[in-house]
């Protein structure tokens, strides 16, 4: 399979957040399940035998969810009996700037009560706010167990320059206490440019600006633990894209 977000037979200029319409039929998510242990809310959340087995919900956080399939995939993988963690409700808040994937996978949701969609771009504090802590009241809190940010940096990145790549890693570390992130490698980054220039578009705004380039999955590793800020506590391996999934502990230091 090409390693590189330039599968879609779509027109790059109408998918320019990497909204593919089709995106699940060239990525199945297979690809990334199969590298997740079934077992991973269990050994991250996991209680100590003599406490108190009160059956707080775990809380997870999907950024950039298309059509939901990987959320729906997430969810089933992370809490299917053998996973151990299926006797604690998982409730998923999963968002995307595209309203039209938005209500496509509320359409196909196969567990209304435990996987809520919401239209919204990631970047705009103030419309995050409102859905967000909606959803974080419902269970009396004021951060997600695990946030999920998969494929998505690139777009981030290509759309909203170095500043504000920092910013959004910086905006979700500070929203959960586990974060999954799946870099796309920079050589996408190139591919998603030549497409567009294919095309006879104008290129990504950021793109010959960016000064963090190179190994992104280093260089987001960085970010995100920049004065201990997070800790890389597990790589999961590769997708057949070349992409790693990387397990981060966001650490909260007292005020
Ligand atoms: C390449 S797809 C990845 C989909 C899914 N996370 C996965 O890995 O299967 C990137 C998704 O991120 C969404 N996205 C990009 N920028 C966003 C933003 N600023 N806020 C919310 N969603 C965004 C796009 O609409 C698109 O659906």
């Amino acid at each position: 399979m090409s390693n590189s977000e330039s599968v879609p037979h779509v027109d790059p200029g109408a998918a320019p957040y990497g909204n593919f319409p089709n995106y699940y039929s060239f990525n199945p998510p297979e690809n990334r399940i199969s590298l997740l242990p079934a077992e991973l809310l269990h050994k991250l959340f996991r209680k100590p035998a003599e406490s108190d087995s009160s059956t707080q919900p775990l809380l997870g956080l999907d950024v950039g969810c298309n059509t939901g399939d990987l959320s729906v995939a997430l969810y089933n993988h992370l809490t299917e009996p053998h996973s151990k963690s299926s006797d604690v409700p998982v409730h998923f808040l999963c968002c995307d700037i595209d309203p039209d994937l938005i209500t496509r996978a509320r359409a196909s949701n196969p567990f209304p009560d435990f996987i809520s969609y919401a239209t919204l771009d990631i970047m705009d504090s103030s419309a995050v706010r409102g859905p967000v802590n909606d959803f974080l009241q419902q269970f009396a809190r004021s951060t997600f167990d695990i946030a999920f940010c998969m494929s998505v940096t690139m777009w981030i990145h290509l759309n909203y320059g170095d500043q504000g790549l920092v910013t959004f890693l910086g905006h979700l570390a500070n929203l959960c206490d586990y974060l999954l992130v799946e870099p796309q490698p920079w050589k996408c980054y190139r591919s998603a440019a030549r497409r567009l220039r294919k095309l006879g578009r104008q290129d990504f705004d950021h793109f010959h600006s960016l000064s963090i380039r190179g190994d992104m999955a280093e260089n987001i590793t960085q970010i995100l633990t920049a004065e201990g800020a997070a800790k890389l506590i597990h790589i999961f391996g590769n997708t057949s894209w070349d992409r790693s999934l990387l397990l981060f502990k966001i650490q909260r230091h007292p005020c």
